[in-house]
């Protein structure tokens, strides 16, 4: 198959394949990153409450002059917000200074207090449902969740395993859109991916070229194909997710070179595909383990 420049989501809408990601982007460096990214053909920037800079990354939004309904911009509700979801949408909304979010996203199923401790008062799932009555309510903020031709309402997750999925899905009125989750040839969580595919779950990859100082960008097998092909190592860890079905990816910078650079797919074979995920065997990590929040493994088979 060869690589896609965008993914149609369950509600219909389409989400272009490669995103710019901004966590760790500071206030200063993200609002040029989203600007330059978007004068120069990018459509999709990722971003979040926790990464506190959805006010800079509103403002690259306006600078870049791209009309906002070109744009594809997904956010994500914080961990410490589980309790407080309308207001944690409408503090989104306003910082992005936009009038709809196109994919809203529960960044972990892992509610946590404000200083950083897990609140075990309290369960996600819970957090899905009040995220669920606010897309019926207000599809117009929400636009990867529907609108009034597609009243089949549609949210997101993030950081979901295969049994949190199973989980979410015996109770929600809603499958989510999409399942953001760390994705790269050290971690290619296949159970997760295959799981998503099966119920028509677009899956984002985050961290896909290792996040930073990846040792992924000198590994051996990456760089050999990055040769055949004539492209960066970065390129080739884009391009594994472009190459594969309901798969967008996310790679973050805030360097112009890298941003331009970051965004060409390239076609690969099954084989460069395989070699890729061979490097898992001997060779994996997490950039983002869930350990942080305080509830564990949050039921990834790695994560135990
Ligand atoms: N849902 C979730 O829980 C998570 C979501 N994410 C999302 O996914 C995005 C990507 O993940 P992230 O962890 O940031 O890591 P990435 O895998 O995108 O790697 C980013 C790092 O690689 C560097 N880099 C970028 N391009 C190149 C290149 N061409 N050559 C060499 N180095 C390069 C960047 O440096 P520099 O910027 O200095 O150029 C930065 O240090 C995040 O920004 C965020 O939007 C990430 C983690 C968790
Ligand atoms: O999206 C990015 C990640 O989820 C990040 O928000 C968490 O991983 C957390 O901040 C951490 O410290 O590990």
């Amino acid at each position: 198959m060869p690589a896609t420049t965008s993914v149609t989501l369950n509600t219909g809408a389409i989400m272009p394949t490669v995103g710019l990601g901004t966590w760790k982007s500071k206030p200063g460096q993200v609002e040029h990153a989203v600007e330059y990214a978007l004068k120069n053909g990018y459509r999709h920037i990722d971003t979040a409450a926790g990464y506190q800079n959805e006010t800079e990354v509103g403002q690259g939004l306006k600078a870049s002059g791209v009309p906002r309904e070109q744009i594809f911009v997904t956010t994500k509700l914080d961990n410490p917000d589980q309790r407080n979801v309308p207001e944690a949408l409408e503090s989104s909304l306003q910082k992005l200074d936009t009038p709809y979010i196109d994919l809203w996203l529960m960044h972990w199923p892992a509610p946590m207090t404000r200083n950083g401790k897990a609140d075990k008062g309290h369960d996600w799932l819970d957090t899905w449902k009040a995220m669920e009555d606010l897309h019926l309510a207000h599809p117009e903020k929400l636009r990867a969740i529907g609108n009034a031709a597609n009243s089949r309402l549609l949210s997101g997750v993030s950081n979901f395993s295969v049994e949190y999925l199973e989980r979410l899905l015996k109770v929600a009125r809603v499958v989510p859109a999409a399942n953001q989750i760390e994705l790269h040839p050290s971690c290619p969580q296949h159970d997760v991916v295959e799981f998503c595919q099966s119920k028509g779950i677009v899956l984002t990859a985050y961290s896909p070229l290792g996040s930073d100082n990846s040792p992924l960008l000198k590994n051996e097998v990456v760089n050999k194909i990055a040769s055949k092909y004539g492209v960066s190592p970065a390129n080739v860890l884009v391009s594994l997710h472009a190459n594969k079905p309901l798969h967008t990816v996310l790679p973050k910078s805030v360097t112009n070179e890298r941003i331009l650079a970051n965004a060409k797919i390239v076609d690969l074979t099954e084989e460069d595909i395989n070699d890729l995920h061979k490097i898992d065997e001997t060779h994996h990590f997490r950039a983002c383990h869930p350990a942080w929040t305080g509830w564990g493994g949050l039921g990834f088979p790695d994560c135990k």
